[in-house]
């Protein structure tokens, strides 16, 4: 059926729609005539005290029905210590909450921002202007931030961040927010903190940047073992409360043993770069009595890694012999001691035990030396770190090898394929090339350290190149043909 659509047939619909109109203008200004009508009348009608009521019960349902705004609660962290009148230094949770913000801060929503440091290298901070504020969320709570400006004439020390929040989260804020707050700064302050090498002079420590750029993901190492390590340090920094709670020495103890060049000392520096924890190298060829020995391990900071390397040389059997005749002359004058000085269980330290008489220089001692390590860091400090490397396991005195000396002996080998993948990534960026099928076939024959292996692929910028040079010394190495081999 065809449909009219000229402009005759549209006037009909129009009308109505404007008739449609046109009532409902009408309805809507009767329904304001009788609401003002009835508003009036009300007013003229009911009774003053009636009106009041009703007032009051419709205040009364709103407040009762509208949600009411929560009780806040404001915790003040001033820039100084003291009060007005009394400057006490600075106040050091201040610094540690404007680092914090700094990382926290959402530059776009802020309309005005302040950006400090920079000199040196150093990195830039941004922080809130006075009169500013921002939210930071902890748990799905929201804590809003203000930086208050300093007063008065005398303003320092007044200024102030201000950390507000609803009431009801005010356990929260204090027993886990600010505490959260201290724990990411100190992590990021280790994080961002140069690493140092102190080496000993005589009784005393000198230290230099540590910038030995070997990390796990370059260590060439059995990938598994290469993990458990990892997991190793990761339960040793979470285990505090654990240490506290057995009056343990919060410490861990490392024997890296293998051939020259395996990556022992790559691995020590591996282990330091991975915790941010200082390295401590002790020589013990220049430490000339116990006493100096108390020294310097004393000095040592927390959150440090002591590494005395090649340890099998550090002792010569003669000290081991002058300890078992130290040891016998005690069970003479009536202390309990095995036969076996070195394997007794819980030898005390030479230096407790030492007479007012003895002489004060005495020769340093294994025993001393892992007594002492024992039991004063159990007082003296913690989160530290004891690593012995040695190239010759089995020379060992046996002392070192009784078990809780160490908590871990690590065996650091020959170059593996993974170790090979590892170095080869390193060096290259590559994971795949036509030759290392007959590089691999070859490490599974010849001994070959991952010093050698480094060697031979540094030689060379050009991969096929330095992977020829590696097929090569290995195949040479396999001939016997290799000096040294
Ligand atoms: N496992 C490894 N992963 C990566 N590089 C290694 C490894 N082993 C050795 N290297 C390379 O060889 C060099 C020497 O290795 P490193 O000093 O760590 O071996 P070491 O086992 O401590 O030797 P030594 O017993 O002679 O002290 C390192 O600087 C590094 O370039």
């Amino acid at each position: 059926m065809a449909t009219d659509s000229s402009p005759a047939a549209a006037i009909p619909s129009y009308r109505k729609a404007v008739d449609a109109y046109k009532k409902a203008v009408a309805t809507a200004a009767s329904v304001t005539a009788y609401a003002v009508l009835a508003r009036g009348m009300a007013r003229e009608l009911l009774p003053h005290d009636l009106r009041d009521a009703v007032a009051w019960t419709a205040s009364f349902l709103r407040a009762r029905l509208e949600p009411r705004p929560a009780e806040r609660r404001t915790i003040v962290i001033k820039r100084a210590a003291g009060d007005h009148h009394h400057y006490d230094g600075e106040n050091g949770l201040y610094e540690e909450v404007r680092e914090y913000l700094a990382t926290r801060i959402q530059p776009r929503s802020m309309r005005r921002l302040c950006l400090s440091g920079g000199v040196g290298g150093a990195r830039k901070v941004l922080s809130m202007e006075p009169g500013d504020s921002m939210t930071d969320s902890f748990e799905g709570v929201d804590f809003t931030w203000a930086s208050v400006a300093a007063e008065g004439r005398h303003g320092y020390g007044t200024e102030s961040l201000e950390v507000s929040f609803d009431a009801e989260h005010t356990d929260m804020a204090l027993g886990r927010y600010v505490p959260q707050i201290t724990a990411s700064v100190e992590e990021e302050r280790l994080r961002e903190r140069a690493l140092k090498i102190y080496m000993n002079e005589s009784s005393s420590w000198r230290g230099i940047t540590h910038r030995h750029s070997a990390t796990f993901d370059t260590l060439a190492m059995d990938p598994e073992l290469k993990q458990s390590v990892i997991d190793d340090l990761d339960r040793f920094l979470k285990r505090r409360e654990h240490y506290r709670r057995i009056g343990k020495a919060w410490k861990r103890g490392y024997l890296l043993y293998g051939p020259p060049g395996t990556g022992k000392s790559s691995l020590v520096a591996a282990i330091a770069n991975y915790l941010r924890f200082n390295l401590y190298d002790l020589d013990l060829s220049d430490v000339h009595s116990n006493m100096f020995l108390q020294r310097l391990l004393i000095g040592m900071s927390d959150k440090s890694i002591l590494v005395i390397e090649d340890i099998d040389c550090c002792f010569s059997s003669a000290s081991r012999e002058e300890e078992k005749d130290q040891s016998h002359h005690q069970t003479a004058a009536g202390h309990s001691s095995d036969d076996d000085a070195m394997d007794d269980v819980s030898p005390p330290a030479p230096w407790t035990m030492m007479p007012p008489s003895l002489p004060q220089q005495q020769k340093i001692t294994l025993s001393g030396l892992l007594n002492f390590i024992d039991g004063l860091w159990s007082t003296s400090g913690e989160e530290r770190i004891v690593i012995f490397t040695t190239n010759y396991k089995d020379r060992l005195d046996p002392a070192l090898l009784r078990p809780g000396r160490m908590d871990r002996e690590i065996y650091m080998g020959y170059c593996g394929w993974e170790a090979f993948m590892t170095l080869v990534h390193n060096y290259f960026l590559l994971d795949d090339h036509p030759m290392f099928p007959e590089i691999r076939e070859l490490l599974e024959k010849v001994e070959a350290t991952p010093a050698e292996v480094s060697e031979m692929l540094l030689r060379s910028e050009d991969a096929d190149a330095a992977l020829r040079g590696v097929a090569k010394f290995l195949a040479d190495k396999k001939q016997g043909t290799v000096e040294g081999n």
